[in-house]
This record gives C-alpha cells, structure tokens and sequence, in this order.
C-alpha cells in the first residue's frame, strides 16, 4: 500500500472519529436528560440494557464481530450511565478476582467497583446501601454450586436483578520464572478444583495445595514469597505482575462460572428473562415431583435446579430452580401461584434479563 493510500484512510477514519465523538455526547446528552427524568431513582436499568446490546447484535452487519460491537456499547452505555449517577458495585476482592471481572463485563469501566473481603460483606455493603449492586458466584461448570451465594440468598432483602456468564482460565503464576523450587500452590478452593488434574500430572506429589479466600489474595501471597505459586486469571497475574508459568490449566475447557447482580431493584420484563425462586417441599415421599408439576402444567422451563441444606434442621432441603419468563408474564404467575399451594416456602429471587454478553 502506498503512502497515500495509507493517508486517505487515515483522513477518513479521523473524520469518522470526529463524528461518532458528536454521536456519542449527543447519546449521552439524551442519557443525561433521562437521567434528570428518573429524578435520582433507579438509574440502572438492566432490561433497557439488555434489549439495547441485543439489537446492536442482531442489526450488526460487520466486518467487526457481534461480541465486539456489543462490547463497546456495554462501554459506551457505562459511561452514558455514569453521567445520570456513577454506580458502586460490591465483590468478592480483593482487586483482580474473578467477581471484579464480571461486575466490569456487566457494569463496564465507569462502574465503582468495591473490593469486600467476603461474599457476607459483599451483602452487606449492598443491604446497609453502602453499595449500589453485588455481583456474587453462583455455579461453575465444572464445581456446581457456589452454597454461601445461594444461603445468603435466602434470607437478603435484595433482589436478584442480572446474570453474568464468565469464562474461567485459570494460570499457574509465579514471580520467579521456572518451575524449580515451588513448595506450595495457593488458591480458592473451587479453583484448585478446577484444576485438580492438571495439579496432579505437571506438580509433583509433595507439593502443597493451599485454600485461601480467593484467586487474587492467592496471587497476592505467591507475590511475596518465592517458594509458592498461584492459580489465578489475568486480572490477578496483572495486578500482582505475576508471570505466567502456564497458560489455560483448567480441567475443562469450557469452564464458566454464573455470577449473579443483586440489589434493591425489581427489574421489568426486557422480552427474554429468568425468574429465579428458592423453596421447600414437604418432607414425604414424591414431595419434590409434586413441587415441580405446576411447571410441566403451564410449560415453563426449568434452566436450573440444586438442592442445599436448609440449615434450620437435619436432612431438610431447600430448592434453588430458575424458569424461563419474567414475574410480570401471567403464565409465569400462575406457576408461582401453584408452587405456593404445594410448598412450604416459596421466595422468589427475581426475575431478570438473561445474560447477552
Ligand atoms: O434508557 C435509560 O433508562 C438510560 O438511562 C440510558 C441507558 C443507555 O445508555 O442506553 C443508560 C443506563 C441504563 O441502565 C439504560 C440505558
């Protein structure tokens, strides 16, 4: 390519530049004047959020890819946002674990994000209205459940009002470059899980495997001694400056973890929700079958179901299941109407947009 082909279209994208920097702030201008018509309430708004990124896919007609258009207006909504009323988002930290991450893919860069030294604290901040929103774990792919989430959300106020789908990679971090010399592995318990396989084909035997709260403190340790190694992701290793002795060591390749969004905050229906619903059944044979009927009945599905502990007596369960529709949907109503005749307990979490990103 010659010098002048190169300068006319580098005329061009500066003129373009020019233009989508005027697009923007005028988008933003109608954020702002948005914002003044909420009059300070609920500013976010995640069904509106939902539906904006799912027509920026559906109407992209490329050469960029969908997930990277629906990345910069993610962004671009963030900032707009930010200028109505800037968000705090409480996480499990401290900075650089994977709940950061997935407060940053749902909130994008503009959003606060509050590092909180236990998921319990992450609650609370929200509760006390210290925070605006938390994003906590809630299953991975490869480990299941993620039991503090779904106790604390039994018994919270708040109200589940998002999901964030987040791809796991786990790397063997380290400050020294080689293998040699490595005495102790840190990391959260769910992660040395994920990677369990791998610990025990590429690690010799005697090296000892360490729980701690999570994947960043995990790096934050390995960074100050240099007889120990981490299991954390890109954040952490970048945080901690870290190097990366191994790349990608999960077990699974698809490894995923769910995160979900709480806060005082009932969402509206965005077209394409989950509602998701705590309850228990009656301790009697076929208890649980009969529970689940009224789905079948009004043909709701069902996208998830776990069972935990209830915690108040021996061998008494309580049931986490998320359904297809939103609490505003009248089929969706009289399901809910029906599991409530039949079960002991029934709380509905919330109902919210299905992950787009
Ligand atoms: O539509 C709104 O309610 C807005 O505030 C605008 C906007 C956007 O930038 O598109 C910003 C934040 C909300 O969470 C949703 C959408």
């Amino acid at each position: 390519m010659s010098d002048e082909q190169l300068k006319s279209h580098r005329d061009a994208i500066d003129a373009l530049d020019t233009r989508i920097l005027e697009l923007l702030n005028e988008r933003a201008s109608h954020a702002r004047a948005i914002g003044e018509i909420k009059g300070g309430g609920l500013v976010y708004r995640p069904e509106r959020e939902a539906q904006v990124l799912s027509r920026i896919k559906a109407t992209n007609r490329g050469p960029l890819p969908d997930e990277s258009v629906a990345k910069l207006f993610r962004e671009i909504m963030s900032a707009c946002l930010s200028i109505e009323r800037p968000l705090t988002i409480a996480y499990l930290g401290p900075e650089g674990t994977f709940s950061q991450s997935a407060a940053i893919k749902h909130f994008g860069h503009a959003a606060v994000t509050q590092a909180c030294a236990s998921i319990d604290e992450a609650f609370r901040v929200v509760e006390a209205r210290s925070a605006d929103y938390v994003v906590a774990p809630v299953e991975n792919s490869t480990e299941g459940a993620v039991g503090r989430t779904l106790d604390l959300m039994v018994n919270t106020p708040l109200q589940v009002c998002g999901e964030v789908v987040l791809r796991i990679h786990h790397h063997l971090l380290r400050k020294d470059p080689s293998f040699d010399g490595i005495r102790r592995v840190y990391s959260h318990a769910q992660s040395l899980a994920q990677c369990h396989e791998w610990l025990n084909k590429n690690l010799p035997a005697e090296v000892e495997r360490i729980s701690v709260s999570s994947n960043a403190e995990a790096a934050r340790l390995a960074s100050l001694d240099t007889q120990c190694a981490a299991i954390a992701g890109d954040a952490a290793a970048e945080k901690f400056g870290m190097l990366k002795l191994a790349e990608n060591i999960e077990d699974e390749p698809n490894n995923t973890t769910r995160f979900l969004v709480l806060g005082y905050h009932h969402t509206t229906a965005s077209g394409r929700d989950k509602t998701s619903l705590v309850m228990s059944a009656q301790n009697k044979p076929g208890a649980v079958h009969q529970l689940l009927s009224p789905l079948a009945e009004h043909g709701v599905s069902m996208t998830k179901f776990e069972s935990r502990p209830s915690r108040t007596g021996l061998w008494e369960y309580v049931f986490f299941v998320d359904i297809e529709g939103h609490t505003g949907e009248a089929r969706v109503q009289q399901t809910l109407d029906a599991l409530r005749e039949r079960a002991a307990f029934v709380k509905v979490l919330g109902a919210y947009p299905v992950a787009v990103l």
